[in-house]
């Protein structure tokens, strides 16, 4: 495999209970780009999105044939989710900050990875928050309820309290539809930033978005994906009818 494939997906299905949610996706997705997921509502992005650190699992009924490699390891058979999800960190669509101080969501992940001493977990915390570009914003107010800041600051805290357990990899489904275009625009240059460190998968309804940040766009509908490439190829020159009519908002 190439080094620098992150994640090679094949022949993946994904049935919730007798619908098949997900047929046949074949994927490399790429370390150190920003991957976009596009396509109208239902057609499966989420669902895809949520398999990679294995979300899906917890749902009854379903049913995932077919394989996703992480690094070559296979992600369903030779390694626990535990250790899955603390390389593969999620973000999501509403800011979702735990109701304590904003240090204490950030503290989080590293306490329950056995981290105690005080030092080291202020640390992480400042290194954390400052990588989601809100250390400057907050630092003054870390005991304050991360509950009660803006939209935009709760955003960039669950980023925060995701990096702050040192993952590899970060999902985000539609993690700036909830935000104002000031906020949403600091969440797009703040994943343009992460990619150097981080491989980030982002889910979003936005084109301009998908267009603005993503190196690669995959391209879904009716849970199948219709075409997958270079964002540049994908929005100027798509191969397909239907990416075409789907970009240029002729069906959504
Ligand atoms: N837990 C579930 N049980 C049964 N069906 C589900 C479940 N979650 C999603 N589905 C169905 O699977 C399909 C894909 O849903 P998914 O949420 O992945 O789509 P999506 O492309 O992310 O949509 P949206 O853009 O609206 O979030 C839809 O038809 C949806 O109704």
């Amino acid at each position: 495999m190439e080094n620098n494939v992150k994640f090679q997906v094949r022949d993946l299905d994904l049935y919730y209970g007798d619908f098949q949610a997900l047929k046949k996706i074949n994927m490399d997705i790429m370390k150190n780009q920003i991957t976009a997921f596009i396509g109208p509502s239902g057609c499966g992005k989420s669902t895809f999105l949520k398999t990679i650190n294995r979300m899906n699992d917890l749902i009854e009924g379903v049913r995932i044939d077919g394989t996703i490699h992480m690094d070559g390891v296979n992600i369903y058979k030779d390694i626990d989710v535990i250790n899955l999800r603390s390389r593969v960190g999620m973000v999501f669509q509403q800011p979702n900050p735990f109701p304590m101080s904003i240090y204490d969501n950030v503290a989080y992940g590293p306490r329950i990875h056995g981290i105690k001493k005080k030092s080291q977990l202020d640390e992480i915390v400042e290194k954390s928050l400052r990588q989601a570009a809100i250390w400057e914003e907050v630092k003054d107010k870390l005991k304050k309820n991360a509950q009660a800041v803006s939209g935009g600051q709760q955003q960039r805290i669950c980023i925060a309290r995701t990096l702050a357990v040192g993952p590899e990899v970060i999902l985000m489904d539609e993690p700036t539809s909830a935000l104002d275009p000031i906020s949403t625009l600091k969440i797009e240059d703040l994943a343009e930033e992460l990619k150097d460190k981080y491989t980030i998968i982002i889910v979003t309804h936005n084109m301009q978005q998908a267009s603005r940040i993503s190196d690669k766009t995959a391209f879904f509908l009716h849970g199948e994906v219709v075409e997958y490439g270079e964002t540049s190829q994908i929005f100027n020159n798509p191969k397909e009818q239907k990416t075409e009519d789907y970009i240029t908002g002729r069906f959504g």
